[in-house]
């Protein structure tokens, strides 16, 4: 069964408590946390204050996605905020293995994502070092946008590299996932579903949930 991870850049930023209910109380089993400094992306979310604040009423994993430039200056503030897996993009970090390193010193796992154009080859000499890897399927930066295709392919080849050196990697598909693609998703080699407008944007989140999780 894979992972769900359900992402609160798609909730109602004014009742973040019936956010959490719907996290808590459904088959979900991380947070995914969108963060955006509207540099590395053209959007602002929303940052350390926020995730302090959900801290105290979560349970569940905090899966945090940093879309910001020089990620390696937050390091430490991320952990004090209950982020227990941190991923960096690798299209902002020029020194990404020691990123990686630093990451793991705090007691995180460590993810690196990657955008839509960036190859999984590039991660041929870091990949036994990483815990996650976030395949972008869709531009960084907005939620409810169209899945792209070409994901697939790109999955299927960081799974063939990940058998040889990593077995347990978690490989994550974010943006545009739901119902429609989940279990070719699977069926492909991801692991790990973030979903955020197919569940929040859902008559029934927590039944959506369910079905993403049991495809
Ligand atoms: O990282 C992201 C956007 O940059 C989000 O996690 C992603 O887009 C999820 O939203 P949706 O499921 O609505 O596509
Ligand atoms: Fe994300």
């Amino acid at each position: 069964m894979p992972i769900i991870a359900p992402s609160l850049l798609a909730a109602d930023f004014a009742n973040l408590s019936n956010a959490i209910d719907i996290v808590e109380n459904s088959q979900a089993d991380w947070y995914h946390l969108d963060v955006m400094d509207g540099v590395f992306v053209p959007n602002i979310s929303f940052g350390l204050p926020v995730i302090s604040s959900l801290q105290k009423h979560k349970k569940k994993v905090f899966d945090v996605h940093l879309m910001i430039v020089q990620p390696e200056r937050y390091i430490k503030d991320f952990k004090n905020v209950g982020t227990d897996i941190l991923t960096v993009h690798y299209e902002a970090s020029t020194h990404l293995h020691r990123t990686i390193g630093a990451i793991k010193e705090e007691g995180m796992k460590a993810g690196v994502a990657l955008n839509p154009h960036t190859p999984v080859s590039l991660l041929k000499d870091t990949l036994a070092d990483i815990d996650l890897v976030c395949l972008m399927s869709v531009n960084p930066g907005f939620g409810g946008q169209k899945f792209i295709e070409h994901t697939y392919n790109k999955i299927s080849e960081l799974k063939r590299m990940a058998q040889e050196v990593n077995p347990n990697l978690f490989i994550e598909i974010d943006g545009g996932v739901g119902l429609g693609n989940a279990k070719q998703l699977v069926d492909a080699g991801a692991n790990v579903l973030v979903a955020g407008s197919s569940v929040f944007g859902a008559q029934d989140p927590i039944a959506t949930v369910a079905a993403l999780k049991n495809v």
